[in-house]
């Protein structure tokens, strides 16, 4: 019995972490940044578990620089973070703070001083409040607003971030944040819900074509792709299965490739569905150097008359482990997106921007390491999915473990945690987990160690 080959990836592969700012930052406000719409979120009683905010976290503020050391002893390759658009425009648009666009220069050349190829995501979910107050994601001028943020971090940052995004997940922005009411700004509305999810995307068009003028590097989009599988064959489960589909995985990814939505929206949001210019779709498909997918589960799906608005539910899947916020754990999941986003959309250069889980941690022992065999599980089946699509043709660029550190769940606060590095919220001390070392031993190795 021959051993098999070990697993290699390219020489010039991205090994990386990513976070976003909200979630690890800390000083919300520091510095004459302004507040963002997750400021006021974790602010109101009732809307994060256990009441938590952000306001302290993990003080990465504060604490960037040795973070970043931790990064190079991992041997990370890359980093991806987000810009809190409030730092650097307070109100979201016109004045400048100068404290905080220094702030992530800074991050960006220490970054670069250790070899650490900055990814940076312009806007992960936290919209300055003072343009949520002017009607945020649901006024047509928000693709401006953007596009005017976008080009002051190009002008300032380009010279030196090779990588950069748009918009992280603007299916979580719209379907949380507008749709079902429980991520900021915390709207319930099903006429809301389509137009944010219209403006996020004319507003990454819009950032891509200011990009284009100035622009030397690489510009991408970042969804969340769940691959979704009908329960059964009835044509009920099959449709129910289109429709989720094209709800989550496709109403994004196609007007950005495609330029053109899924026929299956008309049917999800019935009078709900607005009738876009053809001109605003010119605007969203601008032609982009990279996708990238953040994966995490699956989704078996079953019709449901009296599930809204999908009239779809997810079967659960007991045979199979599950992490902490309920996700099927199905590493064969990301082999068949990555196939799919390569069969159906061109074989567009991709990105794993985001990958991991959250189990239950063991309680911290004393000692260097904290062991959790179930994230390393995870990271390993996934990883080794990620090299199995390759080897069938598709073009993967990069990996992106999530997260770096444990650090605030959104809506669920410090309850999950999807961290290599355990982070203790009283005495804000980083421990690695078993998962950093494997992680970096799989680095190390460019994949040999999986
Ligand atoms: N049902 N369900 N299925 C899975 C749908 C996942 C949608 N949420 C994400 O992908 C978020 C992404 C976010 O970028 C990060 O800021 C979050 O911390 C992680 C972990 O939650 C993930």
């Amino acid at each position: 019995m021959t051993k098999p080959a070990p697993i290699l990836f390219p020489k010039d592969f991205l090994w990386g972490c990513a976070t976003s700012a909200y979630q690890i930052e800390g000083s919300p406000l520091a510095d004459g940044a302004g507040p963002s719409v997750w400021h006021r979120f974790s602010h109101t009683p009732g809307r994060v578990q256990d009441g938590d905010t952000a306001d302290v976290t993990c003080d990465h503020y504060r604490r960037w620089e040795s973070d970043v050391d931790l990064m190079h002893s991992l041997g990370l390759n890359s980093y991806r973070f987000s810009i809190a658009w409030g730092r650097v425009l307070p109100e979201g648009t016109g004045r400048i703070n100068a404290a905080g666009l220094d702030f992530y220069e800074r991050l960006v050349d220490r970054l670069l001083s250790r070899g650490i190829q900055p990814m940076v995501t312009l806007f992960h979910w936290d919209l300055p409040a003072a343009l949520d107050d002017r009607g945020g994601w649901l006024n047509r001028d928000i693709a401006q607003w953007f596009a005017e943020y976008a080009d002051v971090m190009f002008r300032r940052l380009d010279d030196r971030v090779n990588y950069w995004t748009t918009l992280n997940e603007p299916w979580v922005v719209a379907d949380g944040g507008y749709m079902h009411g429980v991520l900021a700004p915390g709207h319930r509305n099903i006429f809301e819900a389509p137009r944010a999810a219209h403006h996020l995307m004319m507003a990454h068009g819009a950032a891509v074509q200011a990009y284009r003028a100035t622009g030397r590097n690489k510009i991408g989009l970042v969804v969340n792709i769940e691959p979704k599988y009908a329960a059964s064959q009835s044509d009920a489960d099959c449709a129910a299965t289109r429709r989720a589909e094209a709800y989550m995985n496709r109403q994004y990814l196609e007007p950005a490739l495609l330029g053109s939505y899924p026929e299956e929206l008309h049917e999800v949001f019935g009078e709900a569905w607005p009738q876009w210019p053809a001109a605003d779709l010119r605007l969203i498909k601008q032609p982009l150097d990279y996708i990238g997918v953040n994966y995490y589960t699956r989704a078996v799906v079953r019709s449901d008359p009296t599930s809204w608005p999908l009239k779809a539910t997810t079967v659960k899947q007991k045979q199979h482990t599950h992490m902490e916020t309920g996700w099927e754990v199905y590493p064969q999941g990301l082999v068949d997106t990555l196939l799919w986003i390569k069969d159906q959309y061109g074989n567009p250069p991709v990105y794993i921007t985001e990958n991991g889980a959250c189990f239950f941690d063991p309680p911290q022992v004393e000692g260097p390491v904290l062991e959790d065999p179930l994230r390393v599980d995870y990271l390993r089946k996934h990883i080794t999915a990620v090299h199995t699509a390759m080897q069938r043709g598709a073009d993967i660029r990069g990996y992106f473990a999530w997260s770096l550190f444990d650090n605030f769940e959104w809506a669920f606060g410090f309850s999950k945690r999807f961290g290599i590095v355990h982070m203790n919220y009283e005495t804000l001390k980083r421990t690695l987990k078993s998962s950093a070392h494997f992680y970096s031993k799989v680095i190390a190795s460019n994949g040999a160690a999986l």
